[in-house]
């Protein structure tokens, strides 16, 4: 699927190519897919396994005889945002994403905290995070910058680039191959579009300097799919690019495998790590072993998935007591109560 619309959504029909096949023109596909509307239900939702959802960027659906969309497709990814909405707790901003690029300037210094941030994003998504280090050309070494963000960024490959002179990018063209579909998430100015241009071979994304108006992304129209060199697909929405944490417990343990494995020794299984005694954690800040700009980082991320967490279970327990007063409400009224399975 390549866009949502009021009650429709843009999909490309499958050509066949492995892979999400959305992207029209592939070198391989001579004759472009042209994308078609297909209605969506009233309720602007479609069947899917785990209950009706609101088709996103990057789906696949399933169209019924009178193209409309019967059905989302299993998503292999998701990245998503917490919504404030009353309905659905989280919105799928991508689904099926293969590589979630995390790009990170290297001038001015690259914020360590904002690519744990991120990682855990992309972790949580079940997409596999790749960081990305732009404007090595601005900095004396690169390459002792980039293993210092490689002590944050465990199990991640990062590469560090200069865009602007197509230099180490072979490493991230060999990641693009068909079929793969990517996202690039990172702060403003950090040099995505000049790296998405790069790797498309031609200007699919304006970048900063093109843009004079002043007014930022949101006022230039979005492709949405933008297919790049080798087949390679790149999902580009509005929302993504201020795309909000939505952490986790799993996806933190992920990025944060070091501390994670220090606090599994704590003595206390519920150790705080602030002064309990047989604690793995401060044992660690002390010796130096773990720094204390990634122990913060850790702590900031985990009270807010503790209070992401908080804030879906009050939304259940909305939900529910809603459920109940109705059919009270029911009930009174001399109606029979339906309960539910
Ligand atoms: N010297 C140098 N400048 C770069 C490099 N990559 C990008 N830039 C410059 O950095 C500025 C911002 O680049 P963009 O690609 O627009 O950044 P962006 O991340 O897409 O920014 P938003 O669209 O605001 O999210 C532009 O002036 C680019 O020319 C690089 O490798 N080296
Ligand atoms: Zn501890």
């Amino acid at each position: 699927m390549v866009r949502a619309d009021k009650g429709a959504v843009l999909v490309v029909p499958d050509l066949g190519v492995p892979g999400p096949a959305l992207a029209g023109p592939v070198p391989a596909q001579p004759t472009p897919a042209e994308p078609v509307r297909a209605a969506l239900a009233r309720d602007g939702l479609a069947e899917h396994d785990e209950g009706r959802v609101v088709p996103a960027v990057g789906d696949y659906v399933l169209l019924d005889d009178a193209g409309c969309v019967a059905r989302v497709l299993p998503r292999s990814s998701a990245l998503v945002r917490d919504t404030a909405g009353r309905t659905s707790l989280t919105q799928v901003l991508a689904a099926n994403v293969d590589v979630v690029l995390v790009v990170e300037h290297l001038d001015p210094d690259p914020d360590l905290g904002r690519v744990e941030r991120l990682l855990t994003l992309a972790w949580r998504s079940g997409a596999t995070p790749v960081v990305v280090l732009t404007k090595a050309d601005l900095v004396p070494d690169p390459w002792g910058m980039a293993a210092d963000v490689q002590r944050v960024a465990l199990g991640v490959d990062v590469h560090a680039v200069t865009a602007t002179a197509d230099e180490g990018l072979g490493p991230l063209r060999a990641v693009l191959t068909p079929g793969t579909t990517l996202v690039v998430v990172g702060p403003s100015g950090a040099g995505k579009s000049t790296l998405v241009n790069a790797l498309a071979g031609r200007a699919a994304m304006p970048t900063g300097e093109r843009r004079a108006d002043g007014r930022g992304r949101h006022t230039t129209t979005h492709r949405e799919l933008v297919p790049l060199a080798g087949g390679a697909v790149l999902i580009d929405t509005p929302g993504l690019r201020a795309v909000g944490l939505v952490a986790d417990a799993e996806a933190l343990e992920h990025t944060f495998a070091d501390v994670a494995a220090l606090a599994a020794r704590c003595r206390f299984s519920d150790c705080a790590h602030r002064s309990e005694p047989g604690c793995a954690v401060r044992a660690a800040l002390d010796s130096g072993e773990l720094d204390e700009r990634r122990f913060d980082s850790w702590r900031r991320l985990e009270r807010e998935a503790a209070y992401q967490e908080r804030r879906v279970d009050a939304r259940l327990a909305a939900a529910e007591r809603a459920r109940w007063k109705k059919l009270t409400a029911e009930h009174r009224r001399g109606h029979r109560p339906v309960p539910r399975a």
